[in-house]
């Protein structure tokens, strides 16, 4: 068969599939003109497997028909969507159009309602690229509405307060407008650098976190954290913090407590999530076992954010003391020897081999006999077959069948975003098993087994000391 009537069977059988499955529960697929809800997406989790192979092969077909010198500028061209995207997303798009309704509001109106002095035609101009994205709806000439896509980056409050009060415009929002807002701000800023940076011989060979294309970009000589704590950047810390915290909710539900039998740890066992972050993933793991003690360690000023979150909305916690705020640098001795699990989601990744390196170094060192180490962080596929590649438990990674891509190419391309994402403002990198399994073992720590959760972007890497 015909390599583009092979990736077409992909696609009719996928979604034949789909549909059935859809069709048996009485629910139908969510549709991209309407707003996000989880409640409406829940089918989609379902059938997550299903859609892999479809959106891998829909992309290979529209690789493969396209005119190649077509493709290769739309693909240089991501940046106008970026420079579009960004200029809604600061103006408060989304929420004006939540406010307005389904019907959508004409450009004029927007631009009334968000109080910013802008060209009514050249918005309509950014929303239209985005349009053609998928990302809003233009529902008649110059009126636009939110879509299932573009709602997701609503900050969920009314427009009057965000333009209250800024610097909590990202306090308690749901969704991915924090995380997006980084990508559209520091990374986007970074990002522009980046050639002259990679290039330049006094940075191209760097694993220094302060010489990074983000420092070239900002004029600082400051680390992407200690960064975020100088003045005037009160609003990317908040941002950076409520990102993650959210982040363990647009992972699969439940991701966290997958792949790892916390309920198997006795009573009282101590967990400490190190780089915690305000705890989103610790209040995922509280909420469900409350037979565990927990210990948030992060920088301070991240500590005492969430001190706030935490009274807010889980009080009893701090108050019977299965949850300790402490603030730790993980650069230092680890203060914690009876850990059961020392749990660090996306922090490994954001550190060059030697710094990662002394951060493990500092945790195996405090270990006791029992500790395992649970790193939630990305195992990054190569774009080529991994057969044999470790004979560790989970190693080698779902591969998709020909004439796809072994990594499921465009369908699982996130890892590889943050992969530069890491070049661009920490230095980390999203590790390959190898690098993984290298990285550990010259920490003192074994590689025992990769948890995957099917059709998550991060999955548990679970060592023991060795
Ligand atoms: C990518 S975030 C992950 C946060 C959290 N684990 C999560 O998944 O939501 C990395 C975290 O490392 C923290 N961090 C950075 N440098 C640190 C240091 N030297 N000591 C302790 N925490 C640090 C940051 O403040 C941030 O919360």
């Amino acid at each position: 068969m015909s390599v583009i009537k092979e990736l077409a069977r992909i696609i009719n059988e996928g979604v034949n599939t789909i549909q059935s499955k859809c069709d048996a529960s009485g629910k139908p697929f969510p549709s991209l003109d309407e707003p996000y809800t989880p409640e409406s997406d829940a089918v989609r989790i379902q059938v997550i497997a299903d859609a892999l192979p479809i959106i891998a092969a829909a992309n290979q077909l529209i690789a493969t028909l396209q005119i190649p010198a077509m493709s290769i500028i739309v693909a240089s061209g991501y940046v106008h969507v970026s420079a579009a995207f960004a200029t809604i997303a600061k103006a408060n798009v989304v929420e004006a159009l939540r406010e307005a309704g389904p019907q959508g509001l004409h450009v004029k109106e927007i631009v009334e309602k968000i109080k910013k002095p802008m060209d009514p035609a050249k918005l309509a101009r950014m929303l239209r690229i985005c349009a053609t994205y998928h990302i809003f709806r233009e529902v008649a000439p110059d009126v636009f509405t939110n879509n299932r896509i573009s709602s997701l980056l609503d900050k969920g409050k009314p427009l009057k307060e965000i333009l209250a009060k800024p610097l909590e415009a990202f306090d308690e929002s749901p969704g991915c407008a924090a995380f997006v807002d980084i990508l559209i701000d520091e990374s986007f800023k970074a990002a522009a650098v980046t050639q002259d940076h990679l290039m330049d011989p006094s940075t191209a060979f760097s694993d220094e976190p302060n010489q990074l294309p983000i420092q070239r970009a900002m004029h600082t000589n400051k680390a992407l954290f200690e960064w975020y704590d100088e003045p005037g950047n009160e609003l990317r810390r908040r941002r950076f913090n409520i990102a993650m915290k959210e982040s363990v909710k647009f992972e699969v539900p439940g991701a966290i407590l997958q792949g790892f039998d916390w309920g198997a740890l006795p009573k009282g066992s101590k967990v400490v999530d190190v780089g915690g972050g305000i705890g989103g993933t610790t209040m995922a793991l509280y909420d469900i076992h409350k037979h565990l003690r927990y210990v948030i360690q992060d920088r301070e000023a991240v500590i005492k954010q969430a001190q706030q979150v935490w009274q807010t909305e889980r009080p009893e916690a701090l108050e019977n003391d299965t949850l300790a705020l402490q603030p730790h640098n993980f650069f230092e001795k680890q203060p914690v020897k009876d850990a059961s699990v020392f749990l660090l989601r996306t922090v490994i990744h954001d550190w060059s081999d030697r710094y990662a390196r002394t951060i493990l170094t500092h945790l195996r060192a405090a270990a006791a006999p029992y500790t395992q180490l649970v790193l939630v962080d990305q195992v990054a596929p190569l774009a080529c077959s991994e057969d044999g590649i470790s004979d560790v438990p989970g190693a080698t990674a779902p591969t998709a069948p020909p004439p796809l891509l072994p990594n499921f190419g465009l369908a699982g391309s996130m890892v590889y975003n943050l992969d530069i994402q890491m070049i661009l403002l920490c230095g980390g990198e999203e590790r390959t098993v190898l690098k993984i399994s290298q990285l550990l073992s010259s920490a003192g720590w074994k590689l025992q087994r990769i948890a995957r959760v099917p059709g998550n972007l991060l999955h548990k890497i679970i060592a023991t000391p060795a």
